[in-house]
């Protein structure tokens, strides 16, 4: 072991704040009085040292309360996205030579600071992203846990020769080391906008990559206030180039791009699928095959049977289902009970559902706003399909507020082929099916395109073994809710339609922004 390593304490997961303690409340409140200053600002491009302006611009707004302006972002076009690559290429020339430990070292600078200033992030979430106290809270948690841990894992993998050493050979001194890729396009979803935003960075950037980021359209600014730490922590300038942009323009034109060496994205399954395809035409001049990693959608789930504790299983439905609106990857739009508890569970979620009280997220409603008009459109008109494949039990339309409400919705008695049940509607829309038992009930969750989380509820040893084999999806839980995964303990991606499977926050991720380098010396 190295001595920066002995220096440097394990990895522990970032603890939530409890905001039932007056002086944690005052502190989140203080926090969103200082956020509302700096609201409506104009927004540059980064690119290397230059802060650009231009005409063209994404108007971020507070999807609760839609008069008001988050901050004007410059949109880069075509152009400024080549001066970006360009930028990104010179700075990686010396950046690469940057040691590992070196680098990881600007992460562990800037998770300090973002500890340090941990309300004000999620403050700018709460605005932006129609997030509540907690669900905010949890996602700067998890920024912050994606830097302390990639850091750590750089230094790890830098020093794999130690720990995992080679077959030895007489004569031969052989070594593997894992070097960067070269440039990456890094695209991020709105849902986590500072935590998938920080932990797909900084995972290229701590392996040596520099990269051009491009924000999702729907909250630039709180990925503009990480770009702005890692200045703040001298992160050489070109190894974080801020292209916000519209995807069929910017992100098209990067994809298809020669030098362009990997793309990280993070989105829905049309785009990805989109990426997928133009990434794998091979651009004249490009001498490498692109790498993708690509998370995409989820038709997640959870699974209960007859021995379950029955009350356990309904509060992990409704949160699964309701926490951020719906709108995670990971979120439990579906449900299947066997039949002889199927009227009493759905009793109990549609009792929850209805306690939870909608309102605008600076003042911590249970549900806020879904992201965006587009989303509010699309969401609701699924409700209205809804109507017609099941039985409406909670919800099923707009809710008060001067921006983009929906209610808490339930539909049970659906079947497994319905669209509500198939297509992933991303928004706060739960759909329940009955199952004969809880092998149908499995079959039944397993018939989807994706494959990200699902939970299974029971108290009998011989189904979770059966479950834990026979669900197929990346991220499985037992007898608790399929979301909130944490980084460095559930390593997260899925199966089928879902992605890559890459594993964020799990031991193998960086290897997919790094390759490994075998060098034998004749002794
Ligand atoms: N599997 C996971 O880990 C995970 C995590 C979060 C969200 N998601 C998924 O993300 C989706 C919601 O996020 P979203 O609405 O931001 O998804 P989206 O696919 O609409 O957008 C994702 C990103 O892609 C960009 N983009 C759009 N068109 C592009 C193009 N042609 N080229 C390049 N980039 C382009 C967008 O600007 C955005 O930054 C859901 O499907 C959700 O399940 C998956
Ligand atoms: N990692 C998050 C989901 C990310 C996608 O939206 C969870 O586990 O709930």
């Amino acid at each position: 072991m190295t001595t920066q390593t002995k220096n440097i304490a394990p990895y522990a997961i970032e603890p939530f704040t409890d905001f039932s303690l007056p002086e944690n409340k005052k502190a989140m409140e203080d926090a969103l009085a200082k956020v509302k200053t700096l609201l409506g600002r104009d927004i540059p491009l980064h690119i290397g040292s230059d802060k650009i302006t231009t005409e063209d611009r994404i108007v971020s707004i507070n999807p609760g309360n839609v008069d008001e302006v988050i901050g004007s972002v410059s949109k880069a076009s075509q152009e400024l996205a080549e001066k970006a690559m360009q930028t990104a290429l010179t700075a990686f020339e010396s950046w690469k030579k940057v040691s590992p430990a070196e680098r990881a070292e600007y992460l562990f600078k800037a998770a300090d600071l973002m500890r340090q200033r941990k309300h004000e992030f999620s403050a700018m979430m709460i605005y932006e992203a129609g997030k509540n106290w907690p669900e905010a809270d949890a996602d700067t948690a998890e920024a912050i846990d994606f830097m302390e841990y990639y850091a750590r894992e750089m230094i790890r993998l830098s020093e794999t020769n130690e720990h995992r050493p080679l077959t030895k050979v007489p004569g031969e001194d052989n070594k593997l080391s894992y070097i960067p890729l070269g440039v990456g396009v890094v695209i991020p979803p709105w849902n986590f906008p500072l935590a998938i935003c920080v932990g797909m960075t900084t995972a290229a950037v701590v392996s040596g990559n520099t990269v051009l980021l491009k924000p999702a359209s729907v909250t630039p600014v709180i990925a503009h206030m990480f770009v702005e730490l890692m200045e703040e922590v001298g992160l050489p300038a070109g190894v974080i180039n801020f292209i916000p942009g519209s995807g069929a323009e910017v992100g098209d034109y990067l994809t298809t791009h020669p030098k362009t060496r990997f793309i990280s994205f993070t989105g829905s399954k049309e785009v990805g699928l989109r990426i997928n395809r133009l990434a794998a035409e091979t651009a004249p001049g490009q001498i490498w095959i692109k790498r993708l990693v690509a998370e995409m959608g989820g038709k997640d789930g959870i699974v209960v049977d007859e021995t379950a504790d029955l009350e356990a299983a309904a509060t992990a439905i409704v949160a699964s289902a309701f926490g951020f609106q719906g709108q995670k990857c990971s979120a439990g739009s579906r449900a299947f009970v066997v039949e002889s508890v199927y009227d009493q569970v759905v009793t109990l979620v549609e009792e929850k559902t209805k306690k939870l009280v909608v309102g605008p997220q600076e003042q911590n409603f249970a549900i806020g706003p879904v992201s965006d008009k587009n989303a509010y459109a699309k969401i609701l008109e699924y409700i209205e399909i809804g109507k017609g494949e099941g039985r409406l039990i909670a919800g099923g339309g707009k809710a008060e507020g001067n921006g983009y409400y929906i209610q808490p919705t339930v539909f049970a008695d659906v079947d497994g082929r319905a669209r509500i049940m198939q297509e992933e509607i991303f928004g706060p829309v739960l759909a329940i099916g009955k199952a004969k038992d809880y092998k149908h009930a499995i079959e039944l969750f397993n018939d989807t395109e994706y494959g990200l989380t699902g939970a299974f509820f029971s108290r009998d040893e011989d189904r979770i073994s059966y479950a834990l084999e026979e669900i197929h999806v990346g991220n499985l839980y037992i007898n608790r809710k399929c979301t909130g995964a944490l980084v460095g303990a559930h390593p997260f991606g899925g199966f089928n339609m879902s992605g890559t499977d890459s594993k964020a926050g799990g031991h193998d991720y960086l290897l997919l922004f790094t390759q490994a380098k075998m060098t034998s010396r004749k002794l």
